[in-house]
């Protein structure tokens, strides 16, 4: 191992965590930073009997954590969320060395990935059920809410903290015990994660991280276990599908945030400078690699050219480079799949008339880096418009009237994010209401937030994270009813 590629931060980790003991594995598997190549670490490559041994010790811990009261809990997630604000940088190294994010985005990311812990051990404590007005002289109806049991957590790589505390957060502080498969792309930030909750005093078995490669085993022991009483997965659609298939054997409650392909929408009456603002946000965060990230930018006809204008330049402006470099603003992208798909949208968009308003290739970086870009004259008949690109791509696709922009934005079969910008406070409501999607900005490119639900319709996926309902999602409601009462 090239020692000035390896994390020094004394979080990182290469074994699992399995029932409080850290495991090696027979074998091990590499993680590399997408910046330049270089090997970062060697982590524990487990699979299916592992992962059935995750989930047993998840079991055996679940009587011990819910006998807890919702304050006993709440001060150990708090004692744990403290500690991942006191480690911020290191964990915001290891996200930038194993992710690629720039460092303004991996702190980001930290804080906002700890504040779900913080607002889940508020929120646990406020777990009512309700007394029901009886129609019966003899019998007082009540309802009370329990922890779902065992959940089993499946995150991407793309947020390879927040992703996790915001499933982690509310399984625990509803009374579950979890098991998590992250990313095999970034799992050093999972078990730095686990590190800082064994040292929050987490009892042994109620979080577990199950590291390894081999995904299709794994998932087959998560979601074919009739232990695993839910299933809590943000990915692609595509894996989203196979998992809800493979969960109705065992009848487990889902939770799916899976891909978008947010329409972003700039009527001729916005604020120009809010909108490329909005724009430049909601499309390049994490170089484009954001469900929520705009993928249409849908522009009408009269401010079109400005906003074409003024965004190119902008992106023109980016800095783009390794997060080791002072003051870069986008990464590389994950994977040479990942620079290709933003290649084949480009391609597929020009050769059908689509103008290179800025960026249009690789970067001359190399390796994983592409210049951020802007499309002009897209269509809807092409590639970009249809499919989420999860890259550095702006494709600007030119509008008449509201009602185009709606039928625009509401076509195909994603529905998490949409984003729009106009100031006209009539058209604020009707277009909100009548799009198709679960989050709506309106004049804002930013909504992600612990207090607020987090989560699409259609294809998009299934439940919401964050805010109260987020709790929802890992709790089932117990009706008691009591009869025999003497009047
Ligand atoms: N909604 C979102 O936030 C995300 C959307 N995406 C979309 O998906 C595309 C592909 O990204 P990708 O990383 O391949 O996404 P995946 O859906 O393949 O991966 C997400 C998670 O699911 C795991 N996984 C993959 N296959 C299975 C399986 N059969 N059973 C159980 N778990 C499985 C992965 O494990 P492993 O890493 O070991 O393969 C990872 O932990 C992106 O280009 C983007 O469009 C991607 C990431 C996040
Ligand atoms: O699923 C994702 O791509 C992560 C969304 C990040 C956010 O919470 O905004």
């Amino acid at each position: 191992m090239n020692s000035h590629s390896r994390p020094s931060a004394s979080l990182l980790r290469e074994q699992a965590y399995i029932n409080g003991q850290w495991l090696s594995g027979a074998q091990q598997f590499a993680v590399h930073n997408p910046a330049s190549g270089a090997l970062l670490a060697r982590v524990a490559d487990l699979g299916a009997a592992e992962t059935c041994a995750a989930i047993q010790a998840a079991h055996a811990a679940l009587p011990g954590w819910r006998a807890l009261t919702a304050q006993q809990r709440a001060a150990m997630l708090l004692r744990w969320h403290a500690l991942i604000l006191q480690h911020q940088q290191e964990l915001a190294a290891l996200i930038s060395q194993e992710q690629g994010k720039p460092p303004a985005e991996s702190t980001g990311e930290i804080a906002y990935g700890a504040s779900y812990i913080e607002w889940f051990a508020e929120e646990g404590k406020r777990v009512y059920g309700e007394v029901i007005p009886s129609p019966f002289s003899d019998k007082r109806l009540l309802t009370v809410r329990q922890g779902v049991g065992v959940v089993a957590a499946i995150t991407p790589w793309n947020f390879p903290h927040a992703m996790i505390t915001r499933k982690v957060a509310p399984a625990l502080a509803a009374g579950c015990t979890v098991v998590l498969k992250p990313a095999a792309e970034t799992p050093l930030s999972a078990l730095a994660l686990a590190a800082l909750a064994e040292q929050a005093g987490l009892p042994p078995g109620v979080f577990n991280v199950v590291t390894g490669t081999d995904a299709v085993g794994i998932g087959a022991e998560l979601t074919g276990s009739p232990l695993v009483r839910a299933l809590s997965f943000t990915g692609s659609t595509a894996v989203g599908k196979l998992l809800m298939r493979q969960c109705a054997d065992t009848l487990k409650k889902l939770g799916l945030e899976l891909g978008g392909n947010a329409p972003f929408i700039v009527f001729d009456d916005a604020d120009l400078d809010a909108a490329v603002q909005g724009a430049l946000f909601a499309k390049f965060r994490n170089s484009g690699q954001t469900c929520v990230c705009a993928n249409r930018l849908l522009v009408q006809d009269g401010i079109y050219d400005a906003f074409a204008a003024k965004l190119a330049a902008a992106v023109a402006a980016l800095q783009v480079g390794p997060a080791s470099e002072p003051g870069m603003q986008q990464g590389p992208l994950i994977s040479q799949a990942a620079v290709a798909k933003v290649q084949r949208h480009i391609a597929n968009a020009v050769s059908l008339g689509a103008r290179v308003l800025s960026g249009g290739a690789p970067h001359a970086r190399g390796g994983n880096f592409f210049q951020p870009t802007v499309l002009a004259d897209v269509t809807e008949q092409m590639q970009v418009a249809q499919e989420e690109t999860f890259g550095p791509l702006a494709p600007l696709i030119r509008f008449h009237d509201e009602a185009e922009a709606i039928r625009l934005a509401n076509s195909g079969e994603s529905g998490l994010a949409a984003y729009f910008f106009s100031r006209d406070v009539s058209r604020c409501w009707r277009v909100a209401e009548a799009i198709e999607a679960g989050m709506v900005g309106i004049n804002e490119g930013a909504i992600s937030t612990a207090v607020a639900p987090f989560g699409g319709i259609k294809q998009s996926g299934l439940g919401r994270e964050g805010g109260r309902l987020g709790l929802e999602e890992f709790m089932e409601t117990k009706y008691l009813c009591f009869g025999g009462i003497a009047n």
